[in-house]
């Protein structure tokens, strides 16, 4: 399934912090979005996902098709490891768990309570909840965080895997992933002008200063 972002601005707290963006990602492709912090990646890839409304703009894709994966892995800390996948996988009617428990590293792990991993663990079953969705566009905000090295390897031949399958990867991401062919997109131009420069009211904030500076 393509995704096609056409004249997207989005905002938050009431701010617009890009405008204009546009892109189309074609099923066997990764875009990799780049900017400095506070540019408004996660922003973006929140609406993209249908967590927040764009404030103009389309989104081809609907959210039905996506996979997002936070900032934070949204796991049930009660559960285990492979009770947390066998539920993504009852909410989204995807695949079993069992691959995504070996793909991901995490059959040694898999009866222990998700409260007791370390960060990196949980990150990989965050991650691995992508591979039970069976959804084909993935969206990824900095999905690296707290991986060592060998998972940061193992990661990006989990998206190469996924990108080979049809499927298609958005990913903010400030290192390299190893994705051959993957095509970036700098957002610095689509930074949301302040008024007096043309930009629409509210895109200004002072608060902005250092981050953009
Ligand atoms: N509730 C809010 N009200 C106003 N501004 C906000 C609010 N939440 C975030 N912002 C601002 O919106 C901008 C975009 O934030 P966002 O998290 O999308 O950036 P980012 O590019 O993902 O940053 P990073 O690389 O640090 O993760 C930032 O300047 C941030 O300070």
């Amino acid at each position: 399934m393509d995704l096609e972002i056409d004249n997207l601005s989005v905002s938050r707290g009431g701010v617009t912090v890009l405008e204009g963006v546009g892109f189309r990602l074609r099923p066997g492709a990764a875009l990799v979005l780049r900017g400095p912090n506070g540019i408004g990646k996660t922003t973006l890839l929140r609406s993209i996902a249908g967590l927040q409304p764009a404030t103009v703009g389309e989104i081809s894709a609907p959210p039905e098709a996506i996979a997002y994966a936070a900032h934070a892995d949204g796991l049930k800390s009660m559960l285990t490891v492979t009770e947390n996948l066998r539920f993504w996988a009852a909410v989204h009617g995807g695949a079993g768990v069992e691959p995504a428990l070996q793909r991901m590293n995490l059959a040694s792990l898999r009866d222990r309570q998700a409260a007791n991993l370390s960060a990196g663990q949980k990150r990989r079953l965050g991650l691995a909840r992508l591979l039970v969705t069976g959804r084909p566009v993935w969206v990824l905000d900095e999905p690296t965080v707290s991986l060592d090295a060998a998972s940061v390897t193992l990661f990006g031949e989990v998206i190469r895997d996924h990108l080979a399958a049809g499927g298609s990867a958005l990913i903010a991401t400030h290192i390299d992933l190893g994705i051959p062919g993957a095509e970036t997109l700098d957002l610095s131009p689509f930074r949301a002008r302040p008024p007096e420069q043309g930009g629409p009211a509210g895109a200004f904030d002072a608060a902005f200063g250092g981050d953009f500076a």
